[in-house]
């Protein structure tokens, strides 16, 4: 199957800090011989909690890397005491080729990449049915910042017992988006954290969502309970104290079959940049009929001479996933509320 937004053969999609196009700084690599590779978990305050063949280092970033953040989920060189004893301090030499960015900024205007999760594979989506009730146009964005850094997205619909999923799954089955819906019943007898479960596992999964929605209730049903952050108290994964910024945090599934990455920080996503090609690439059935559009088109409702509206009108593709592009296309330009 197609992969969403992504092209397979790119090993490192629009590294933005990269701006040239350039590759990365491979000529430090024979001056750390002796790096390992490890995953960042989680940052706090310029310290990078890295997992090395299974043990947490505590490391922050070497000068040499500039400005360039590491984030939950890259890839990292590391070089110095890697015991994972407490106290020690590793260095961070090398950032690998990133395969997906969640990028978040705080503003759509905003200048600066903030990259706050990368090499995640999926991006769920946790929305409430009702309590709070569900904001379709922040689903939309949420979506388009998946296509846009690579992440297939998965939405993820709880309190299914309050409020009934089929007018918002109208909405996004012409999007081919996969869904599961959960319930209190379902939670609380386990069959929740197994259907799931089938969509994490052996994957790096992203979970945003706003307060209120039930991710941290469905977070505490996938993760082994010695290995989850309790409420702000210890850091489990990390053994250190506690997690206090809001930076994502890597949780391993049981039996090392994927991760979960907790989200808290991203509420929203500046989507100015987006290229809206990359949305199209979530839409191979419309992508085709864009090639008799003029140079620069986008695609959308202010797009007149978009060739999008024939191909549909020739029956190429259903006008639904047109009409569902263009609603995408659409959430790039923020409102008031998002
Ligand atoms: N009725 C119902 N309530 C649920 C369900 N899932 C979670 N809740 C409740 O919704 C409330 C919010 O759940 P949380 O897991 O704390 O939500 P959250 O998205 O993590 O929100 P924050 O912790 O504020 O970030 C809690 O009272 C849960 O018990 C569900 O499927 N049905
Ligand atoms: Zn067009």
């Amino acid at each position: 199957m197609r992969r969403y937004g992504k092209n397979p053969d790119e090993d490192d999609i629009r590294v933005r800090p990269n701006r040239k196009g350039n590759r990365p700084r491979t000529h430090i690599r024979p001056k750390h011989e002796d790096a390992q590779e490890g995953m960042v978990l989680t940052v706090d305050r310029g310290r990078l909690t890295c997992l090395v063949e299974g043990r947490t280092v505590m490391a922050m970033k070497a000068r040499e890397l500039g400005r360039k953040a590491a984030v939950v989920g890259d890839r990292v060189m590391i070089v110095g005491d890697l015991s994972g004893t407490k106290d020690t301090l590793a260095r961070i030499v090398r950032i690998e080729p990133r395969s997906s960015v969640l990028r978040r900024t705080a503003d759509d205007d905003d200048p600066f990449e903030r990259v706050v999760v990368a090499n995640a594979d999926q991006l769920a989506v946790v929305t409430a049915l009702a309590d709070p009730e569900p904001r379709p146009r922040m689903i939309d964005r949420c979506l388009v910042a998946a296509y846009d850094g690579g992440l297939t997205p998965l939405l993820v619909l709880t309190k299914s017992d309050l409020a009934s999923a089929d007018e918002l799954l109208e909405m996004y089955v012409p999007l081919g988006v996969p869904y599961i819906v959960t319930s209190r019943a379902e939670l609380e007898n386990g069959a929740a954290s197994d259907v799931v479960r089938e969509h994490l596992d052996g994957k790096i999964t992203a979970f945003v969502g706003h307060s209120g929605v039930g991710k941290t209730t469905l977070v505490n049903t996938l993760v082994p309970a010695d290995r989850r952050r309790t409420t702000g108290h210890v850091n489990a994964v990390t053994g250190r104290g506690r997690h206090t910024t809001t930076s994502a945090l890597a949780l391993p599934l049981a039996g090392d079959a994927g991760w979960v990455i907790d989200t808290p920080g991203v509420r929203s996503f500046g989507l100015h940049h987006v290229d809206p090609s990359r949305v199209l690439n979530a839409f191979p059935d419309l992508e085709p009929g864009t090639e008799q559009c003029p140079r620069g088109c986008t695609h959308d409702d202010s797009a007149p001479e978009c060739a999008l509206d024939k191909w549909v009108a020739d029956g190429h593709a259903d006008p639904a996933r047109l009409y569902s592009l263009r609603r995408l296309l659409a959430t790039r330009e923020r409102r008031e509320g998002d």
